[in-house]
C-alpha cells in the first residue's frame, strides 16, 4: 500500500493514544448523534432505575464515528467496569468462556469487530446473552462432557462496521441497536472546538468550519486533521488559526476542499484522462493508479460513491459528473446516461441488502 494517508484508518500506537485522550467520557460530551444519544440514554436511565444491568447494546456504522466511545461511555454511565476485547480476538469458544467466567456482576463487556467472532464462539455467546449461562465442553469426542456454568449478570455492547454481517440470532439478541451515522459539518465543528480546547489550540469559527468542511463527517478524521493544523501553525509561528491557515496547512498535506486525498482523486484524474470517464472494470482502474484493487475498493470508493463522484454500473466504474467538475473538467454530455445506470445499479443492490438483511 501507498504511505499512510491523512484521511485512511489510523492503526499507530501514537494514534491511538491521542484518541483516548479526545475520547468524550460521557453522553453529555458526545456530540451528534442525538436519536441514538436519546434512546441510549433512556436503556441506561432505566436499568439504572430498576437498580439491574443494562440490556445489551449494539452499535454499527463507519469507522471512526464514535461506536468505541459509545461502549466506554456505556460502561461509565452505569458506574460499571468494563472489559474489552474483540472478534478477531476470540478464535475459540474456550477464549469467550474464559473471558466470561471471570466477568463480575454488572461488568460492560465490550467486543469490538463482533462481526469477526467465530461460529462456535458465536453460538456460546447467544446463550451467555439470553440466559447468563454457558456450557463449557471438557474432554474429547464420546468421553465429552458439558458443565453447565451460570454467570452473573453482565451488559455486552458489540461494535460493528458491518452490521449486515451478524447473524440474525446474534443481532436479535441485542435489546438495543443504535446505528451511527456521519456528522455533518456544524456537528464537526463541534467536534473541533471541543478537541482544540483539550489541546489549548487557538482556532476561530472560520477555522473550525474550513477544517470541519474536509474531514468527510467523520470526527476521528477531523481529529486529525486538527493536530496537522496544529503543526503547521506551530512551524509557521501562528497563534490563531483562521481559515487561510486551516487551508493552506490542509492543501500542503493535499486533503482538498471535498475532503478528498490524493489517492481518490488519482482514481477520478485516472477515470477521466485514461478511460474517458469509464466504466472500467475494478482491476484496470487500480492497476493505472498503481494500487491494490482491495485498497481502491474499500479505500477511496466508499467515501466517492458516498459524495456522488463515481458510479458502480454493472460494466464498471464511471465518473459522475459533481468528479469532471470537481477536477476542473468540462462534463462530456454522455455522462447523463452512465450516471442513470449508476444509481440504478446501487438501487438494485440495496434492494438486494434488504431482501435478505444483509
Ligand atoms: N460524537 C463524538 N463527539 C466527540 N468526539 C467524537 C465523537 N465520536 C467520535 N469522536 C472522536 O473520534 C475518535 C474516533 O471515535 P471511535 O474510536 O469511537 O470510533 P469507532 O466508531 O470506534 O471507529 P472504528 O470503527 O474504527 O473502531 C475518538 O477519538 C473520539 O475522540
Ligand atoms: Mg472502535
Amino acid at each position: 500500500m501507498a504511505e499512510p494517508s491523512l484521511v485512511g484508518g489510523g492503526e499507530e500506537p501514537e494514534e491511538r493514544a491521542i484518541e483516548a485522550a479526545l475520547r468524550p467520557k460521557n453522553l453529555h460530551d458526545f456530540v451528534g448523534q442525538h436519536r441514538v444519544r436519546k434512546q441510549l440514554s433512556l436503556v441506561l436511565e432505566a436499568s439504572r432505575m430498576r437498580g439491574r444491568s443494562a440490556d445489551h447494546v449494539l452499535f454499527s456504522g463507519p469507522p471512526g464515528l464514535g461506536k468505541t466511545t459509545l461502549a466506554m461511555i456505556v460502561a461509565s454511565e452505569m458506574n460499571a467496569p468494563l472489559r474489552i476485547s474483540s472478534g478477531p480476538a476470540i478464535q475459540h469458544a474456550g477464549d469467550l468462556a474464559a473471558i466470561l467466567s471471570s466477568l463480575s456482576e454488572g461488568e460492560v463487556l465490550f467486543l469490538d469487530e463482533i462481526h469477526r467472532m467465530s461460529r462456535p464462539a458465536e453460538e456460546m455467546l447467544y446463550m451467555a446473552m439470553e440466559d447468563f449461562r454457558v456450557d463449557i465442553v471438557v474432554g474429547k469426542g464420546a468421553g465429552a462432557t458439558a458443565i453447565p456454568l451460570e454467570l452473573p449478570p453482565f451488559t455486552l455492547v458489540g461494535a460493528t462496521t458491518r452490521a449486515g454481517l451478524l447473524p440474525g440470532p446474534l443481532r436479535d439478541r441485542f435489546g438495543f441497536t443504535g446505528h451511527l451515522e456521519f456528522y455533518s459539518v456544524a456537528e464537526l465543528e463541534l467536534v473541533l472546538r471541543r478537541s482544540a480546547g483539550l489541546l489549548d489550540l487557538k482556532v476561530n469559527s472560520a477555522g473550525f468550519s474550513e477544517i470541519a468542511g474536509r474531514s468527510r463527517g467523520t470526527p476521528r478524521i477531523a481529529n486529525r486533521l486538527l493536530r496537522r493544523v496544529r503543526d503547521w501553525a506551530l512551524v509557521h509561528g501562528i497563534e490563531q488559526i483562521d481559515s487561510h491557515s486551516a487551508s493552506a496547512a490542509l492543501d500542503m498535506y493535499e486533503v482538498d476542499k471535498r475532503g478528498l486525498d490524493r489517492l481518490d482523486r488519482s482514481v477520478l484524474e485516472a477515470l477521466i484522462t485514461k478511460f474517458n470517464g469509464g466504466p472500467v472494470g475494478l482491476s484496470t482502474l487500480a492497476i493505472a493508479v498503481g494500487e491494490e484493487p482491495e485498497t481502491v475498493e474499500t479505500v477511496a470508493e466508499p467515501y466517492l460513491v458516498r459524495e456522488g463522484l463515481l458510479g458502480r454500473t454493472p460494466r464498471g466504474r464511471i465518473a459522475m459528473a459533481p468528479a469532471w467538475t470537481h477536477l476542473g473538467y468540462a462534463v462530456p454530455a454522455g455522462v447523463f446516461g452512465q450516471e442513470a445506470l449508476a444509481l440504478f445499479a446501487e438501487e438494485e443492490t440495496e434492494a438486494e441488502t434488504a431482501d435478505t438483511g444483509r
